[in-house]
């Protein structure tokens, strides 16, 4: 029996679960009046109602005592001081020190890296404030009007959410296009009505040997060089690299000077407030990318210092830790009743399943219970004309995280009512449901009573904030990213790593040359051998 199964909280929690899954919210709400305002949190901007959980306080209880037999606390604080929490990559994972005051002192290896974390955000603000202001010119004279971000996982979700997410504070002058597929159509349809005179392309790519994103930026070289007149120099004024690899990044063409360095402790899906943001500073300026840092580091220090009982991100994960496996639920729905968020469910993709998604502990021991969950999601109301059936009335329990906002950035008439109205009557409808007999006193035929029975009990957390501002969007951010921290230490597994990537890229090589090789030589299973073969036939030579 694994380790985590033998913890006295562990066990305690399975004697409990079944008080709990027995009863439902209504009874739970019904015997406790103050329930509401017992289970909401107010942090950094955030209020987090967890009332609508399958919970009370004893389950609470045996949580926050799991997290302390885990040493929750002391992992959090090594994390946070630099300490080489990446086990198996042997790196530290110090997101929080891109976000740190300037003035911190956070060391990696016996240096404090907060000078250098600062040196990178003056030199992506002098070259932001450069573009911004149309003093950078293109290799015809023009200036830039279009940003093309080349780069895929971390390198291209989080800019991507973000610039959508803060489209409201943008320089609507700049145009923002990113590029991550290896599919011909992504590059074409992205530069198809751009002036190759007025691009910048930002090519952002961690390790800069990434298959994808080094195929797409040497396509986007030979169209800027086509038009340019094959002028070498021009890919100076029209490239920029946000790498920590500066020896890739001078072989592709790009001088360091144009190079917007990172460093190993910052994972591709923790880089969103690395230079892997420069996009986003382009986009919203300086000064509002520095209030998105700010609001990082006010969930970070949240984390560090708020005692586990009143911790949003501890109590998050430890949500998600009771439904995985107590409840053995599968997924958890995100459901931002809020357009600019609707990549935030894309995001957390792969800053949850990418992190979490691990079938072995730390130390390389099979794990003997279940471990990340499968986060998804759409932006409200949209998802309630589609697969909102299922979470209501389908056999699965779905937890659901809903974020909404006091205010709308575009207001316009009552829509915003409207939308507010309906995130807090699924909340509303999801916990409580409709009994049969609630269902015939309106009248209904006997023969669709049982269709028109919702059986409520179905739990979710409503997380509200007066309004989308960048500082908000940094700390929601961070909220998770915590979130999965918590969840990985009571697992125990390394939520740093991402081995799990590497046998399809290493396979996609093979085949890939094979496309060109020796028919006799293919050597794989009689499937992906028919498929090579199919593909040999049919494919349009290059
Ligand atoms: O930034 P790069 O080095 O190009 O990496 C881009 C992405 O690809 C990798 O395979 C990982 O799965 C991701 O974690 C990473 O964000």
């Amino acid at each position: 029996m694994s380790s985590l199964r033998e913890k006295k909280a562990w066990k305690a929690l399975t004697e409990h679960h079944p008080s709990i899954a027995s009863k439902h919210l209504r009874d739970l709400f019904a015997a406790d009046p103050d329930r509401a305002e017992r289970y909401t949190l107010e942090a950094v901007g955030l209020r987090l109602d967890y009332s609508k959980h399958r919970i009370d306080d004893d389950s609470l209880n045996h949580l926050f005592a799991l997290a302390r037999e885990s040493d929750l606390e002391a992992k959090r604080d090594a994390l946070l001081s630099g300490a080489k929490v990446n086990v198996t990559e042997h790196r530290a994972a110090l997101h929080t020190a891109l976000r740190a005051p300037a003035d911190a002192h956070i060391e990696v290896d016996g240096k404090n890296v907060v000078p250098e974390v600062q040196a990178t955000l003056r030199q992506m603000e002098t070259f932001a404030e450069a573009i911004r202001s149309q003093q950078w010119k293109g290799f015809s004279g023009k200036p830039i009007r279009h940003i093309v971000n080349i780069g895929i996982g971390g390198s291209d979700l989080g800019p991507v959410m973000v610039c959508q997410a803060l489209r409201h504070y943008s320089d609507q002058r700049l145009q923002l296009r990113f590029v991550s597929n290896v599919d011909d159509t992504d590059f074409a349809e992205a530069v198809r009505d751009l002036d190759p005179a007025e691009t910048l392309f930002v090519v952002a790519s961690k390790t800069f040997t990434t298959q994808e994103t080094m195929t797409n930026a040497h396509t986007a070289r030979d169209w800027l060089l086509q038009a340019a007149g094959g002028k070498i120099e021009a890919v100076a004024r029209h490239f920029v690299a946000l790498s920590t690899n500066a020896d890739a990044v001078t072989g592709f063409g790009i001088s360091t000077d144009q190079m917007f360095g990172f460093w190993d402790w910052v994972g591709g899906r923790y880089s969103v407030d690395s230079a892997i943001g420069l996009s986003i500073m382009l986009a919203i300026g300086p000064a509002r990318f520095r209030e998105f840092l700010a609001g990082f580091h006010a969930m970070d220090e949240h984390f560090r210092h708020a005692p586990l009982e009143r911790n949003l991100p501890v109590i998050m994960g430890l949500l998600n830790v009771w439904y995985t496996n107590f409840f053995g639920t599968q997924t958890v729905a995100v459901l931002p009743y809020e357009q600019y968020l609707s990549r935030f469910p894309a995001y957390l993709q792969q800053l949850t399943m990418e992190s979490n998604g691990k079938r072995v502990t730390a130390e390389g021991v099979t794990v003997d219970y279940d471990t990340g969950p499968i986060f998804w999601g759409e932006p409200g109301t949209n998802g309630q004309h589609s697969f909102y059936q299922l979470i209501h009335q389908g056999t699965r329990l779905i937890p659901c995280d809903f974020i909404a906002f006091a205010e709308s950035l575009n207001p316009l008439g009552k829509h915003h009512d409207l939308l507010i109205a309906n995130v807090i009557a699924q909340a509303e409808a999801l916990a409580f449901g409709k009994t049969a007999d609630e269902v015939k006193a309106e009248g209904t035929p006997a023969e669709l009573v049982p269709h028109k029975v919702f059986e409520g009990n179905r739990p979710s957390s409503l997380l509200l904030a007066e309004k989308l501002t960048p500082a908000l969007l940094g700390s929601l951010i961070a909220l998770y990213e915590h979130s999965v921290f918590t969840q990985a230490t009571i697992w125990g597994i390394d939520p740093f790593d991402q081995w799990g990537v590497e046998l399809g890229k290493q396979l996609a090589r093979t085949v890939a040359a094979e496309f060109d090789g020796d028919e006799a030589e293919l050597k794989h299973d009689s499937s992906t051998n028919a498929a090579i073969r199919w593909y040999r036939q049919h494919r349009r030579p290059v």
